[in-house]
């Protein structure tokens, strides 16, 4: 099986390039959204975060306070370490689990949308890696606005991930996303060909 790692910074379009991928029939495994999953109500996880971070972090729905528990882990980087530590093991139990499954369904191709690509050391898992990349200026803009944070949050989040000019430089292939989405497109179904991965 082909191993596509799909990295770049935060808010610098994955999730819009992985979109495109789903939609045209590619498989994709999102490392946010099994993130997700192992903090679900009820998941043990939760509970490790309720004791570590305090009883605020579950809201009364039984889910996780992902907006109050971001404004701590991102001002206090021994607080992300810890966080981390508790999360990524887990997340990636499940995201090889995941892998194996479409192992045995004989999937050929599947491309790994992970932030945390290089900082994890998960770039080791795959064969060839597209990063997705904006200039510092969209990246903070579109993060401010997706978020509804302020530059000063925002700043640490950048700040907390690899920087994306270092990405850059260890990618196969770079994804320009400071168009619009349409010339990001074009960018990857060019790359697709020339990967000879067209559907
Ligand atoms: C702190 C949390 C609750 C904030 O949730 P929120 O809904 O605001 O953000 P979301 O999870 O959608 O992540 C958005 C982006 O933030 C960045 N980000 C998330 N976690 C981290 C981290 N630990 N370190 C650096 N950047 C991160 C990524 O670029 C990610 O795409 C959440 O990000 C989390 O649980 N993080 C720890 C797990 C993790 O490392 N996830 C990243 C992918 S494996
Ligand atoms: N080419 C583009 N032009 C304008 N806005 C864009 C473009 N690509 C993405 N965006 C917007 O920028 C924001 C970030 O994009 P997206 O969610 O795809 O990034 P991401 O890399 O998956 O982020 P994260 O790692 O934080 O989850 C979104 O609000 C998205 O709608």
């Amino acid at each position: 099986m082909m191993k596509i790692g799909l990295t770049g910074g935060i808010a610098s379009g994955k999730s819009t390039v992985s979109q495109w991928l789903k939609a045209h029939g590619y498989k994709v495994l999102d490392a946010d959204q099994i993130s997700r999953e192992v903090v679900a109500p009820g998941q043990p996880a939760l509970s490790q975060i309720a004791e570590q971070f305090g009883r605020l972090m579950i809201l009364p729905t039984g889910e996780l306070n992902r907006r109050l528990l971001a404004s701590v882990v991102f001002q206090d980087s021994e607080k992300l370490k810890k966080l981390n530590a508790l999360l990524h093991p887990l997340i990636r139990a499940r995201m090889l689990q995941q892998l194996d499954l479409l192992v045995q369904k004989g999937i050929k191709t599947v491309f790994l949308d992970i932030p945390l690509l290089f900082e994890s050391g998960l770039d080791r898992w795959t064969d060839r890696i597209i990063v997705v990349a904006v200039s510092e200026e969209n990246q903070l803009k579109r993060l401010m606005e997706r978020n509804q944070l302020t530059e000063q949050q925002a700043r640490a989040r950048i700040a907390s991930q690899m920087p994306l000019s270092d990405k850059v430089k260890r990618a196969d292939a770079v994804i320009d996303n400071n168009g619009t989405v349409k010339k990001t497109e074009i960018q990857l179904r060019r790359l697709l060909q020339q990967w000879l991965l067209m559907p």
